[in-house]
């Protein structure tokens, strides 16, 4: 068993000639945890360099023990994008099937995913057909197909309203109690209450690492909204 499943260390990243990421050092453990920050702020970089789709300019980007984006990680690590691709005009389990065996998984692993994001009596709704809610959930199923160690979701409860995306998540603790590591990013300060770890991220760093509470405690704050804030003017302020 792993204790850290991510380790970073000085991450540097340069997209369209600007420093998105200048020297991060991070460690991520198991659990939920919440990678949260405004708009612009470099999650969907860092969540890139962590499956290795991205292209650093310095820096050690370890996941589950090995290089990020290396060949034995295929089937540890899933990730789900803003921008995930499943077919509008195929089901969902028509969808799983053809992901399925593009991976190289057997039909075993549908039944799983397709029980683990709780669509089994949608299984034969055309996906163009669903709500926006199920249709993350389509894409999370797509990501649970190799049963990864290692879950990297960006931004999957966008544009969801608040009983689907209390679903989600109570879905992301479910899949962390079946000991895959959660990584997943919001830019929606409320759903950093539902994470076991807290990542608050500003213009490309790391502010604050801790629990929920522990953010709160340290900035006397009363949500993580305000504690987010509290953080950003004592930095201003120094
Ligand atoms: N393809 C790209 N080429 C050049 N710069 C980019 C590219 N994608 C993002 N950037 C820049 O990198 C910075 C960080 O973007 P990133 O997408 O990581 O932020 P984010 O925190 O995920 O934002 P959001 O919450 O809006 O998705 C931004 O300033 C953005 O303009």
């Amino acid at each position: 068993m792993v204790n850290s499943v991510i380790e970073i260390v000085g991450l540097r990243v340069v997209r369209g000639g600007r420093v998105v990421i200048a020297g991060l050092d991070l460690t991520v453990g198991p659990g939920v945890t919440g990678l949260l920050g405004p708009s612009g702020c470099g999650k969907s970089t860092l969540l890139r360099s962590i499956v290795g789709v991205q292209r650093v300019a310095a820096g050690d980007v370890t996941a589950l023990g090995r290089p990020a984006g290396s060949a034995a990680l295929r089937d540890r690590v899933g990730y789900q994008t803003q921008s995930s691709s499943v077919y509008d005009d195929l089901t969902v389990e028509e969808n799983l099937r053809f992901f399925a065996r593009v991976l190289g998984r057997p039909a075993a692993a549908v039944e799983t995913a397709v029980e683990a994001v709780d669509l089994v009596s949608h299984r034969d709704q055309v996906v163009g057909r669903l709500s926006g809610g199920q249709r993350s959930r389509v894409g999370l199923a797509v990501a649970l197909l190799g049963e990864p160690e290692l879950l990297v979701l960006d931004e999957p409860t966008v544009g969801l309203d608040p009983v689907l995306r209390r679903d989600l998540w109570a879905l992301f603790h479910r899949i962390a109690e079946g000991g895959t590591a959660v990584l997943v990013s919001s830019h929606v300060m409320d759903e950093a209450e539902r994470c076991d770890q807290l990542l608050l991220m500003r213009e490309g760093r790391i502010l604050a690492h801790d629990t929920p509470a522990g953010i709160k405690e340290r900035t006397g704050a009363r949500d993580v909204e305000a504690a987010f804030l509290s953080l950003v003017q004592g930095e201003d302020a120094a």
